[in-house]
């Protein structure tokens, strides 16, 4: 009786109206009247009051004291009114409706209250903005309307003395370097490297024949991305360490702020530590060279992203800069660049597979050029550069799949957009994904790349950008766009390409293919 006491704290009600509702048939010898007058039901009427409208009552009403509260959070001195919306559970907010139901929450709610919308995300109240003419306002507005803010655990994994978290100063300084060293004067001088590991990739492919494309589009990228960037070389002994130091801090990044063993965040600490020691064995004695000997001869070693942009500095004069700003921009590379151009890798090769008339043109191109027979390796990368109709498939695929959905920012102070009061301090999430949807066909599925031309989002600048826009736009733009371009030469030129099994794209937190996505690659 005691124990019976404990599991059903009202003396066995709730027993007997679980035991009701097993037993839910109504007896055929019963008229539903007399059911409804029985005991039967009485119990199962409270059990269903007590057990689950209570507890839902409660919760709509903490949900309403939850939206009262935040919107109360508004610029009471604005006489505009907040965006429509909806806040979500207390201080998770809407983030369970994103990850359960994906991107296709954001259409819902474009739809339920239109181009912006109130939520509560990432723990802290809201905006999000879609279609060209809001989201030029908020990538403009950098510095003025605007900041770009992320949580602590990616300050305290990437430092704050580079292009990501530096403070304005800083963030221009160093970008500035960087954009030169990915100026298609110098993406030039990368593109052997870039070449020679995707033909090497490409071969394995298509000699294993049926591959999960994300896994072997990430092995190509990082492996590439260590070299060019970084300056270490693939026949590091060391190279795996490394390859797994990146992808441990990518898996940081977003984690638990807790600095103990076994915790993601604690993984990304010390795989900072060791890339961070790498590259202070590497560029210590670049930064103690004289002039000569920086600017002198490289006796044909290969000179990185990181090197040029010492060099770049050193020639400048006034422009300083430190050991740790570059150690930091080595981790920013990382941490923007790797996944999203490893997503991307995966997309494009998708969209290939299901667009045989594509590679049919990608083809026909390629042999145009004269390009057709001769290895990678021997090509000159301004000839890859120069097919137009490959560039557009890449840009396809980031206007139909764009591999980085959005990006967040702040709200310095309170202002208007589209006739709604953003206050100060709010966070503002402006959409990509939704902006090129805006822009062009509903639902179509990576045009045949000579009716984009004509597309307005390709047109207009603020209705396609997959790379962000302003300035805080990506600065790997050039080489992520040559690596495609790349990786979509040699393949077509090399294989037919077509899916085996399941398609499966995820939409977030990246746009990618899912890792069971399989890929088949027949030599021809
Ligand atoms: C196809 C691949 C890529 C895509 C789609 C992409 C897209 C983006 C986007 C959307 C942003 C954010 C813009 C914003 O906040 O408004 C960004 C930022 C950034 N990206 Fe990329 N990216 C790619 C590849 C790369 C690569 C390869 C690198 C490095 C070599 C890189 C380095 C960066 C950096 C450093 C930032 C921060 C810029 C800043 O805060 O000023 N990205 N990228």
């Amino acid at each position: 009786m005691v124990e019976s006491s404990f599991l059903y704290p009202d003396g066995g009600g709730i027993r007997k109206a679980i035991t009701n509702i097993s037993s839910l048939e109504v007896p055929s010898n019963r008229t539903l009247i007399n059911y409804l007058e029985s005991e039967d039901f009485f119990y199962f009427l409270f059990f269903l009051i007590k057990y689950i409208g209570v507890p839902c009552f409660l919760m709509h009403v903490i949900c309403c004291l939850w939206e009262i509260r935040c919107v109360r959070m508004k610029d009471h001195s604005c006489p505009l009114p907040l965006p429509r919306g909806n806040m979500g559970f207390p201080l998770v907010g809407e983030m369970f409706h994103l990850f359960v139901v994906g991107a296709k929450y954001q259409r819902q709610r474009r739809s339920k209250y239109g181009k912006i919308y109130r939520t509560h995300m990432f723990g802290s109240p809201s905006v999000a903005v879609i279609g060209e003419e809001h989201v030029k306002k908020i990538v403009l507005g950098e510095g003025t309307l605007v900041q770009t803010r992320w949580p602590s655990t990616t300050r305290r994994i990437l430092g704050t003395d580079g292009i990501v978290n530096g403070d304005l100063a800083t963030h221009c300084r160093i970008k500035r370097l960087a954009l030169k060293a990915f100026s298609p004067k110098y993406i030039g001088t990368y593109a052997p490297v870039i070449q020679a590991g995707v033909a090497a990739h490409v071969k394995e492919w298509v000699d294993q024949g049926t591959v999960h494309i994300l896994e072997k589009c990430k092995q190509a990228v990082s492996k590439t991305m260590m070299t060019v960037l970084l300056g270490i070389k693939s026949n590091d002994p060391d190279i795996q360490l490394y390859i797994q130091a990146a992808d441990d801090i990518i898996n940081s990044i977003l984690s638990l702020p807790l600095d103990l063993p076994g915790f993601g965040f604690h993984k990304g600490l010390k795989a900072r530590e060791l890339i961070f020691n790498k590259l202070e064995s590497q560029l210590k004695s670049k930064f103690n060279a004289t002039d000569d000997e920086l600017f002198g001869d490289s006796g044909g070693e290969f000179e990185s992203v990181l090197l040029n942009i010492l060099k770049f500095a050193r020639r400048e004069g006034e422009t300083e800069i430190k050991l740790c700003n570059l150690q930091n921009l080595s981790l920013e590379f990382i941490f923007a660049g790797t996944q999203s151009l490893q997503c991307s890798c995966s997309l494009v090769t998708f969209h290939l597979s299901q667009n045989p008339q594509v590679v049919k043109q990608c083809r026909e191109e390629i042999k145009a050029a004269g390009l057709w027979d001769t290895p990678l390796t021997e090509i000159n990368v301004e000839r890859i550069q120069s097919l137009r109709f490959i560039e557009l498939v890449a840009k396809e695929t980031l206007r139909v799949t764009p591999t980085i959905p959005g990006a967040v920012r702040v709200a310095l102070k309170t202002f208007e957009l589209g006739g709604y009061q953003i206050p100060k301090g709010w966070q503002i999430i402006y959409s990509i994904r939704l902006t090129h949807e805006e822009a062009a066909d509903p639902g179509s599925i990576l045009l045949p790349p000579a009716r984009t031309r004509t597309l307005k989002s390709l047109q207009s600048p603020f209705a396609f950008l997959p790379f962000g826009k302003g300035p805080r736009m990506c600065a790997g733009k050039n080489y992520g766009m040559l690596f495609l371009k790349v990786l979509i030469f040699e393949l077509v030129r090399t294989a037919d390409i077509s899916l085996e099994g399941k398609c499966k794209i995820i939409e977030v937190p990246m746009t990618r293919t899912d890792k069971s996505v399989k890929i088949k690659f027949t030599s021809i």
